[in-house]
């Protein structure tokens, strides 16, 4: 058994962050909507609690709380912001409503000495004073402690931005070490469960991967599995533990719906004829969901399109294989936060295609491997199994793919434009070296070459807007596509890349001059937040 942490989820962006952050420091933990039970609370088995922040307000009258357990278990507990400020209401304390909304950088002092700041600081005060870096997001705050609670840092405008009573182990933040913009959030998170809850560092990938081909293994038995095959790096990954798990028991489904990028149907059979040895299947689907698309402009019900469509292709297939009973996707552990969070807890952005779509005829059962994991444990998963670099280190590609890249109505006229503009502005990624330029809060692995190695994900969008130019001495009127490029560690928060100018330049030129229909490109410099990394 391993020592685990429990999440407690009030509907926070950026709580699956503290997941992250946790089990980077080699300690498994999982997050919970925030009601669940007392009693589950108590059966968990928790070596320690962790309160995520929220967008409620502890002053709302049906303010969502914490189960009373969480306080009652006799292990420790951390409050981050929301979690901060309920526990100050819930343990007797005085939570009131700031006058400004503080929201970004900022520099705390730490105050008197705990367990969970002692030695940790960004920076000395020529006073003495240990300060930290750090990232807030709070209109809220902590205006009287709950008795036994001593001040454990403050800053001029939130005098009580951390709080502990350390008999009982209760820390509270009013700032978030979960985000990279807090530089010593990992260290912080990290002294919470190694010396304050005690937990070792047996969270690791080969031991997953031996649980894991066991579970699955259990789960089958005989039965044939189909599994979603998109060629990214999700299902890439199920595939090869699923085959490693069953072998011939697997047959691969590739779905080419018209919405993928220039050459992808042919590039992910030749990969995986290749590289795995696996059964796939390829289905021309781009006539159904071409048709199924046409006239609809909002981008929640063009996703939810899509995702039926992909599971009545699943069916047909899964269909004409007698023994099969399982479908498996790359479903992965951001899918599911992201998608659990609807109604009263999260708000949902964005439905992802692949979760929460399966209608109730669907026979087959779910095997989803990777439902824990986030993406860099998938990559490090994937590396563990013997997948080439190439393939496990690629950037992300939306199940929709290029239907949510299309803004507005999806025609295959556009998407035949975006497809050209979006390989001229990849090839070019990957033929300009990178000289490492200092980016906040994106720390990379391996040293990047080249500049699609040095972004998460880029891309092109097709913007249906006509727009007027001059060629060749003519007057041109024709579409607009803009250039995305971030760099992030989680795709929760992310930077727009600062791409060389010489680099846009010729990305433009020559998509103006290549793709003709184009004659206006443009750079989307906004960051995740406010803006997402798709447009739609
Ligand atoms: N074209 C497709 N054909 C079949 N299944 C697909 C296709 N696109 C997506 N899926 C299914 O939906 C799941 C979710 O897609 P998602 O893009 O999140 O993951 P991925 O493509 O495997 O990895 P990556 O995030 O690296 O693109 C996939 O793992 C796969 O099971
Ligand atoms: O498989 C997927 N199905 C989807 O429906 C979907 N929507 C967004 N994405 C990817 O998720 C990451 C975050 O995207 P956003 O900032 O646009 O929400 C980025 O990497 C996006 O490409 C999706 N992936
Ligand atoms: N990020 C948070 O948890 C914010 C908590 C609360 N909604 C506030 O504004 O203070
Ligand atoms: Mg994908």
């Amino acid at each position: 058994m391993h020592s685990k942490i429990l999440i407690l989820d009030f509907g926070s962006q950026v709580t699956q962050l503290i997941a992250r952050r946790v089990r980077d420091s080699g300690v498994f933990s999982e997050v919970y909507p925030y009601d669940v039970s007392d009693e589950f609370v108590r059966n968990y088995g928790a070596a320690g609690v962790i309160l995520s922040g929220s967008h409620s307000s502890t002053l709302e009258g049906d303010a969502p709380r914490a189960p009373d357990a969480v306080f009652e278990l006799g292990v420790p507990v951390l409050g981050i912001c929301y979690g901060m400020q309920t526990m100050a209401a819930q343990l007797g304390g005085k939570v009131e409503n700031g006058l400004v909304r503080e929201f970004g950088y900022a520099e705390v002092r730490a105050r008197s000495h705990t367990k969970l700041l002692d030695g940790i600081n960004d920076f000395v005060t020529d006073e003495g004073h240990g300060m930290l870096k750090v990232w807030m997001s709070h209109g809220d705050k902590v205006l009287e402690m709950p008795p036994s609670f001593k001040l454990m840092a403050s800053t001029p405008s939130c005098p009580i931005a951390a709080m502990a009573d350390e008999d009982k182990r209760f820390y509270a933040v009013q700032f978030h070490p979960e985000v990279t913009h807090t530089v010593q959030g990992k260290a912080i998170l990290g002294r919470f469960v190694h010396e304050i809850c005690g937990c070792k560092s047996d969270w690791n990938m080969p031991d997953y991967i031996s649980e894991a081909v066991e579970k699955i293994r259990a789960q089958v038995g005989t039965d044939d599995v189909i599994l979603g095959l998109s060629g990214g790096v999700d299902s890439s990954v199920a595939a090869a533990l699923i085959h490693r798990a069953i072998g011939d028991q697997l047959t691969c489904v590739f779905v080419d719906h018209g919405l993928l990028r220039l050459n992808e149907g042919q590039m992910v059979m030749d990969m995986f004829a290749k590289n795995l040895g696996v059964k796939v299947i390829r289905v021309d689907a781009e006539e159904q969901f071409m048709g199924h698309l046409a006239g609809v402009t909002d981008p929640e019900q063009k996703r939810k399109i899509i995702g039926r469509e992909f599971v009545e292709v699943f069916q047909v297939e899964s269909g004409k294989l007698v023994n099969a009973k399982w479908l498996a996707q790359g479903t992965i552990y951001p899918d599911v936060i992201e998608s659990a969070g609807k109604g009263k807890k999260g708000q949902t952005i964005k439905s992802h295609h692949n979760v929460g779509g399966l209608p109730e005829t669907m026979k087959l059962k779910l095997l989803e491997p990777l439902r824990e994991l986030f993406k860099d444990e998938v990559r490090k998963l994937g590396v563990a199994l013997g997948l080439p670099h190439d393939m496990v280190y690629r950037h992300p590609f939306p199940g929709p793919g290029l239907g949510v890249r299309i803004l507005g109505e999806v025609k295959k006229d556009y998407a035949d434009l975006l497809r050209r503009a979006d390989a001229i502005f990849i090839e070019e990624l990957r033929n300009t070296p990178y000289e490492p330029v200092v980016v906040p809060g994106f720390d990379q692995d391996s040293v990047p070459t080249n500049w699609y190695e040095a972004t998460s994900q880029a891309f092109a969008v097709f913007l249906p807007v006509k727009s007027v130019g001059v060629m060749g001495d003519g007057r041109t009127y024709e579409y607009v596509v803009a250039l995305r490029a971030v760099q992030t560690q989680d795709f929760m928060t992310a930077h727009w890349a600062h791409l060389p100018h010489a680099l846009l330049g010729k990305v433009s030129n020559r998509i103006i001059n290549e793709v003709r229909g184009i004659n206006r490109v443009v750079y989307d410099i906004s960051g995740k937040p406010p803006a997402t990394i798709e447009w739609e």
